[in-house]
């Protein structure tokens, strides 16, 4: 197998790795001490003078940062006591020795996954050498208005689950796998909430995302939903003992609306015994602004459990209580927060990788997710999808994912409504790719890992086409 290509790096000018580095992280990085500024006298409330000047050595922190990534300065190893500090160090030791030479890694020379990563992980280190505001998420005020924007959606979205619930035993095959098509779908565009492509501006679901699928479903060119519907109802029908379970893992993304749909996804799996138990994975700190941290996961619930809407908070009620029964368990693995490609998951974090071992299928929602299932490279849009996940695959997986960056690819297609430039014809399965555009949206689906050649080539199909308007 041909060695995986380069990393996306600010280094390739006019790249969105280089447009990321240079425009958007600033931007994120100042709206990060404008928050703190603008939380001075609750920490003075709180801390008395202590959290003022706490407040102001993050600020400070915060701002040498800034000037660090804006004038392409090399990384410096962290001296935060966390648990993942000696990871991270450990890491930029291993971007040295790669870097062959070229100097030291710095933010515009090193790979974007990691330099993204990094200010992420040095924002949290700023906030942690800083008791007694250690404890602050600078994103949480994002998040929670980003929550209350999508309030309508939101509603939509539980009473339609509710509705459903209520005669979910009469459907038959048909009419299920109907209806999870359409939740997948507002999974899939639940992930157009995010704050980290629009720099912390509000993104959030406005509509009644349920009413827009079929408008939105030629930004769909190909997807691959029937295979995933079939591994689940295949998995149904031989947990017939109550010994086999199916287990679907779902590795979660952003807060806010996105965790919604999520939650009514993982309830419809549940409630149609299409999976016996659901296991989420959120993030261990504040990450790219708007990922789900566990504060942010049980807030949800509890904001849900609060509403004055019936069936918002009857989402939230029985939400609840599939956590406590233990039919849905919530993990937030410091895996997630690293900046390793996934395919080193097994050495880095092998408890993390042998428990996703026990599941049925993973699903992987979003764009980072799926930057680092395929390692962020400048991979040709032709290579095997299965080729870039570089032998990681602990069990079936499937990554939903809204297009926010470069990295892309076509293994199979079934169907085109976009030709590469040049509007060359149909081709054979493998040879035609569709030349990245600015955004589009995936449903991809790797069936079990393949035992010969001929089960890989079965494996994706992908297209894009511009993201729709909310
Ligand atoms: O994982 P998500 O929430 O779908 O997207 C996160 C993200 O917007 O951050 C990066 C830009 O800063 C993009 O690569 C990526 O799409
Ligand atoms: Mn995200």
């Amino acid at each position: 197998m041909a060695a995986a290509p380069v990393s996306l790096s600010g280094r390739f000018k006019g790249s969105f790795a280089y447009f990321t580095i240079k425009d958007r992280l600033p931007q994120i990085l100042t709206r990060v001490i404008d928050t703190l500024h603008r939380h001075k006298n609750e920490f003075f409330e709180k801390h008395g003078e202590k959290g003022v000047e706490a407040e102001k050595r993050a600020i400070s922190f915060l701002s040498k940062l800034r000037n660090e990534l804006q004038t392409d300065k090399p990384m410096i190893p962290l001296n935060d006591e966390l648990p993942d500090t000696p990871i991270w160090n450990q890491y930029l030791e291993y971007q040295r020795n790669v870097s062959n030479g070229n100097g030291q890694p710095s933010w515009f020379q090193s790979p974007w996954l990691y330099v993204e990563c990094y200010m992420y992980r040095r924002i949290h280190e700023a906030l942690i050498h800083n008791p007694p505001i250690d404890d602050f998420d600078p994103f949480m005020e994002a998040k929670i208005q980003s929550f209350f924007e999508a309030q309508q959606a939101i509603i939509a979205v539980c009473t339609y689950l509710q509705e459903l619930l209520k005669n979910i035993e009469d459907l038959n095959e048909n009419q299920l796998k109907e209806e999870f098509f359409k939740l997948l779908q507002v999974s899939l565009w639940g992930n157009r909430c995010d704050l980290s492509i629009s720099a912390g501006e509000d993104n959030s679901q406005k509509s009644n995302l349920l009413q827009s699928l079929n408008d939105f479903k030629s930004f769909i060119l190909v997807d691959d939903m029937e295979n995933l519907w079939s591994l689940l109802l295949n998995s149904k029908k031989r947990t017939t003992t109550k010994e086999s379970i199916t287990r679907v893992d779902i590795i979660l993304d952003n807060a806010g609306f996105e965790l919604i749909t999520d939650l009514v996804l993982a309830n419809f799996l549940s409630s149609s015994k299409l999976a016996t138990e659901v296991h989420f994975h959120g993030k261990y700190i504040p990450w790219f602004v708007s990922d789900t941290t566990k504060h942010d996961f049980n807030w949800t619930l509890k904001q849900l459990q609060s509403a004055n809407h019936m069936w918002m908070s009857r989402c939230g009620m029985n939400w609840e209580g599939n956590l406590k029964k233990g039919v849905w368990v919530y993990h937030d693995h410091m895996f997630w927060t690293l900046p390793h490609e996934f395919s080193s998951m097994a050495q880095v974090a092998p408890d993390l990788y042998a428990e996703l071992q026990k599941s049925s299928v993973i699903i992987f929602k979003g764009d980072l997710n799926y930057r680092k299932l395929t390692g962020d490279r400048k991979w040709e849009f032709t290579v095997p999808f299965h080729q870039a996940l570089n032998k990681f695959h602990p069990a079936p997986l499937c990554s939903i994912r809204t297009l926010k960056a470069e990295i892309q690819f076509c293994l199979t297609i079934r169907l085109s409504k976009c030709t590469p430039s040049g509007g060359s014809q149909m081709q054979s399965r493998r040879e035609m790719c569709l030349h990245a555009a600015a955004g589009g949206a995936c449903m991809w689906q790797l069936l079990p890992p393949p035992t010969t050649p001929a089960a890989e080539s079965e494996v994706l199909q992908s297209h894009r086409v511009g993201i729709p308007a909310k």
